[in-house]
């Protein structure tokens, strides 16, 4: 999977606050694994101590953090990715996993609180509506405050969600395409309300982020299920 021009090279920071809550309104979700090191791109640390009420450690701290114009689904996305149950079938047994996701507002009073959390995330999801023009246009606003603010490595990648609305779609999918070809992110649509590739976007960066390794099999994975689901 490719990155954002210009937002590579800093190594992650592995460190976050324990009581994480993202602006505005705060939805943290958690899978936890078993006992092991902290992993993160490639480097090797020593475990963590557990995370609130659990006795487990974990492999990975690893924070998504959902981004985008006020009403373009991102609440209803992560509604939607719910338990994150597929972490535990996907991945390696013995590799626990700390996997949180902020849902941060997208209203522009709540946006300086939300500056504050970038920082700590792993991956940003960045989310236009398709019904919504103005969403879309301000995609690009929205890259230059992540630049800004992210760290520079940050695995980012452009959703256009409302996929099902097909009637009051605004925004074509090839416009979508042009776009994150233009910044060098990759881009699926997305559906909360059908699903459509909800879970594969989670998986996507979160693999991003954890196996920088292997990025020719990893685009080809998203091609295929974009082109199964076109
Ligand atoms: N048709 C359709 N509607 C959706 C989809 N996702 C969200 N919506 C609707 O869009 C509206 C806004 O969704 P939210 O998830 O609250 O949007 P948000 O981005 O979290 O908004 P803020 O909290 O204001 O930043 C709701 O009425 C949802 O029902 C989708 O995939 N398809």
């Amino acid at each position: 999977m490719s990155r954002k021009k210009g937002l590579r090279g800093k190594t992650a920071s592995s460190s976050s606050p324990s009581t994480d809550s993202p602006a505005g309104k705060s939805t943290g979700k958690t899978v936890r694994g078993s006992t092991g090191i902290v992993q993160m791109n490639g480097v090797v640390h020593p475990s963590r101590p557990p995370i609130s009420n659990s006795s487990e450690f974990y492999d990975i701290s690893f924070k998504v953090m959902l981004v985008g114009d006020s009403g373009v689904g991102k609440t209803c996305l992560l509604v939607r990715f719910k338990d994150g149950a597929f972490l535990a079938g996907s991945f390696i047994s013995t590799v626990g996993i700390d996997f949180r996701i902020w849902d941060t507002a997208g209203q522009e009073r709540f946006r300086s609180v939300t500056h504050a959390y970038y920082r700590d995330a792993h991956a940003l999801l960045l989310l236009y509506d398709v019904t919504n023009k103005s969403s879309f246009d301000n995609i690009q606003s929205w890259l230059t405050e992540i630049h800004e603010y992210a760290q520079q490595d940050v695995v980012l990648m452009l959703l256009g969600n409302k996929a099902d609305s097909a009637h009051d779609r605004v925004v074509k999918r090839e416009d979508g395409e042009r776009l994150a070809k233009e910044f060098g992110v990759p881009f699926m649509e997305t559906s909360a309300r059908s699903g459509l590739n909800v879970e594969l976007a989670f998986t996507a960066v979160f693999e991003e982020s954890v196996d920088e390794g292997s990025p020719v099999s990893y685009s080809t994975h998203i091609n295929q299920e974009l082109q199964k689901e076109s």
